[in-house]
């Protein structure tokens, strides 16, 4: 990593180191594809770049410091990539939490499944002879990807697949287009930033900061935005962002987890460098995911 650090590297490092010193803990949240890992054509070979993992074990086991992985893809899958097993992670887009050991899943998703279910099948079907075009069934969610499709095809599968989620899901499933991917998935109110919030209130003294690169990071990117830190991954384009801080690429953020190892965390206001401090219990809010 030799690579001279672009001028919006500096700029968050400079806003981090002053935060920092505000707050005793570090709430430190994590997308994953884009973020930690490069973008691929290949979603089954996304891996999370070695000198993040590195720097995230270890700021794991820092007890001022909460690190949580909160993606799109489905939980076990992203554990399994991230391969830290005791860190929180949120899968699905938050519909799915692992903290502390116990995995939850939202309950509404749990309800609307079977349709996720159905309707994988009916894309299977739509899509079958469509080149480039693979179906992901997550169970709580699913993903249409169309990145290895000729660009001249993209809304064709947009609309398809809008039109099947109205036929067999019209009430109960919503979709959106993000990079390369039509992503469809319950129509429930709860969101990457839902989880980030509840994180949050989990620590009341902690920096919250959210790292992310795509459009269904904005919502984690408002979560932190009031107390936090929103920092977007990627090169600048045309798209609004509640982002402050920005990142070039996920070798920038490798380097900003270094950073946070080696410098950050002794930014932190009164920092007790022995003993983890208790966590609150959770919040009781009624919209969080539930065990099962
Ligand atoms: O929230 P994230 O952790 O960023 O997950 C979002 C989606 O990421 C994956 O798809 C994206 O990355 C792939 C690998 O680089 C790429 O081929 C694809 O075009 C991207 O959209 C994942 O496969 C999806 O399930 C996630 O929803």
């Amino acid at each position: 990593m030799s690579d001279p650090r672009s001028d919006a590297f500096e700029s968050t490092v400079e806003t981090l180191s002053s935060r920092l010193a505000d707050h005793e803990e570090l709430l430190l949240c994590t997308d994953f594809d884009g973020t930690l890992s490069p973008i691929v054509d290949d979603p089954d070979a996304a891996e999370i770049l070695p000198e993040s993992r590195a720097a995230l074990e270890e700021l794991h086991s820092h007890p001022s410091v909460t690190v949580a992985v909160v993606s799109g893809r489905k939980l076990a899958d992203v554990r399994a990539r991230v391969d830290l097993p005791s860190v929180t992670y949120a899968g699905n887009h938050g519909l799915e939490l692992r903290t502390e050991g116990v995995t939850q899943v939202h309950p509404v998703a749990k309800e609307y499944q079977s349709d996720v279910s159905e309707l994988y099948d009916a894309l299977g079907d739509a899509f079958e002879r469509e080149r480039g075009v693979v179906v992901e069934n997550k169970g709580q969610t699913l993903t249409v990807h169309h990145r290895n499709a000729p660009p001249a095809h993209a809304e064709r599968v947009r609309e398809r697949t809008a039109r099947l989620v109205g036929q067999v899901g019209g009430e109960t499933l919503t979709v959106r287009g993000d990079r390369q991917v039509v992503e469809v998935r319950p129509a429930v109110d709860w969101d990457k930033g839902s989880v980030v919030s509840t994180l949050e209130r989990e620590s009341a003294s902690c920096l919250p900061v959210f790292l992310g690169d795509a459009r269904t990071d904005e919502s984690g990117f408002r979560a932190v935005e009031r107390d936090g830190v929103g920092i977007r991954v990627g090169e600048p384009d045309e798209r609004a962002t509640a982002a402050t801080e920005f990142l070039r690429s996920p070798a920038e953020t490798a380097a900003l987890l270094e950073w946070f190892r080696r410098t950050g965390v002794d930014r932190l206001a009164g920092r007790v460098e022995t003993a983890a401090p208790a966590r609150t219990p959770n919040s009781g809010d009624d919209r969080r995911p539930q065990s099962g």
